[in-house]
């Protein structure tokens, strides 16, 4: 049978990296998601990644303790490329291709994403990991997610986080909050529910980019949440 998805933009959460710890990649959990990576890549579906960097550093942060938001920022979005080297290199290291890109000009680490030749690699069958966000302080990797997958032309994000779903509130801190299989662009930004922020979800919205939040460490992975069998929450313009 096909895939049910040709081209797929996935979120890798930083925060998820940690494991078990609160900062940090935790070398096994890393070495998990690559491996399902690379797994689905060997399918022949093509995979973008955008890595997040809550395990290294978050610009607020940062400037709620004294650094100015656009320098705080912009070490966010280098925390964002040191996992998305990690990532790209874990991934290589299961046997998958895979070409690590950086928003912001760093030639010696990484080539500088453009669109085009980001498709070309795509279509090459490389898996590309995007690190640096947008490249522009006061966004999020949400919005980098969003973004780069209309730009990629994808089918579809998916948000691998730490949770298995959207819920009604945060359910890390309120457990008895209930989770959507379903919820549309409108009643997400309405409701304030913040599993993305609202900037990535109206993005998604105008361009009806469907996005699907999953739990990273759901034992069935990455090809369970493709194949269906796994708990997921999808947001959307109709169920
Ligand atoms: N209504 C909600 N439903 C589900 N999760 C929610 C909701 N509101 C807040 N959250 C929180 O959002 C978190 C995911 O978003 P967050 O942006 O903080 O992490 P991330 O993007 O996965 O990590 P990083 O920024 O490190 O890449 C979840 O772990 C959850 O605690
Ligand atoms: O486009 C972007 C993306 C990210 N940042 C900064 O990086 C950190 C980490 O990203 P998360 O999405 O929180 O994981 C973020 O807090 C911002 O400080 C950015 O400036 N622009």
């Amino acid at each position: 049978m096909a895939p049910a998805y040709k081209r797929i933009l996935l979120k890798v959460s930083g925060e998820a990296l940690a494991g078990d710890n609160s900062f940090g990649i935790e070398p096994a959990f890393l070495q998990g998601i690559a491996k399902q990576i690379a797994d689905v890549a060997n399918t022949g579906v093509q995979i973008a990644i955008v890595v997040g960097g809550g395990n290294i550093f978050r610009g607020m942060a940062g400037a709620a303790e004294g650094t100015d938001r656009v320098t705080a920022d912009l070490m966010g979005m280098l925390g964002t490329m040191i996992n998305a080297l990690a990532l790209s290199n874990a991934i290589s290291r299961q046997g998958a291709k895979c070409k690590p890109y950086s928003a912001a000009s760093m030639p010696s680490v990484a080539d500088t994403f453009t669109a085009r030749d980001a498709k070309m690699a795509l279509e090459d069958g490389f898996v590309v990991v995007l690190g640096g966000g947008t490249g522009n302080p006061f966004f999020t990797t949400d919005t980098a997610s969003t973004l780069r997958a209309i730009e990629l032309e994808c089918d579809v994000v998916l948000k691998g986080t730490k949770v298995d779903g959207v819920y009604s509130e945060d359910p890390m801190k309120n457990p008895n909050a209930t989770r959507y299989d379903f919820v549309s662009y409108d009643e997400v930004i309405g409701k304030n529910l913040r599993v993305m922020d609202t900037a990535a979800f109206a993005l998604a919205r105008d361009n009806s980019m469907p996005i699907i939040v999953y739990a990273l460490d759901d034992a069935a992975g990455l090809s369970g949440v493709l194949a269906g069998s796994t708990r997921f929450t999808r947001v959307g313009k109709h169920n």
